[in-house]
């Protein structure tokens, strides 16, 4: 299945990071997310509850994210994959995190996963 649904630029502010000065404040991470979906059932139906909803994933992120408070991004990641692959059915997904700032000199910095099977 080729499908998919995206998220790009999502916007979360956390506390994330490994220093103890990143402990005490919040931080911005931006959150692209590309998740298969078989998107011809809600192409038929014209149903939101056929589709996978972009609004409800990308408050589940926001809601994640703040409760976790990582400290590494790999850990943000990992968690973000396993909750969305378990609340909403997603097979496949693909995730970037950016920490902008987080490295001066950088245009971005961060990471990105692949989980499950397309
Ligand atoms: N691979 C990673 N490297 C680093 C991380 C991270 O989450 N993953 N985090 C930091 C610090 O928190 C940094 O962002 C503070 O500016 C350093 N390296």
């Amino acid at each position: 299945m080729a499908d998919t649904v995206f998220i790009e630029g999502l916007v979360v502010e956390t506390v994330v990071g490994v220093y103890d000065w990143e402990r005490e404040v919040a931080q911005s991470l931006v959150i692209d997310l590309e998740m298969a979906w078989d998107n011809r059932v809600p192409g038929c139906s014209d149903d939101v509850a056929d589709a996978l909803d972009y609004g409800a994933v990308s408050e589940c992120v926001d809601a994640c994210l703040k409760r976790l408070q990582p400290q590494l991004l790999e850990r943000a990641a990992e968690e973000l994959a396993a909750v969305l692959q378990a609340e909403f059915g997603v097979g496949w997904l693909r995730l970037a995190i950016r920490k902008p700032g987080a490295v001066p000199d950088a245009a971005a910095v961060g990471v990105r996963i692949e989980r499950g099977v397309r």
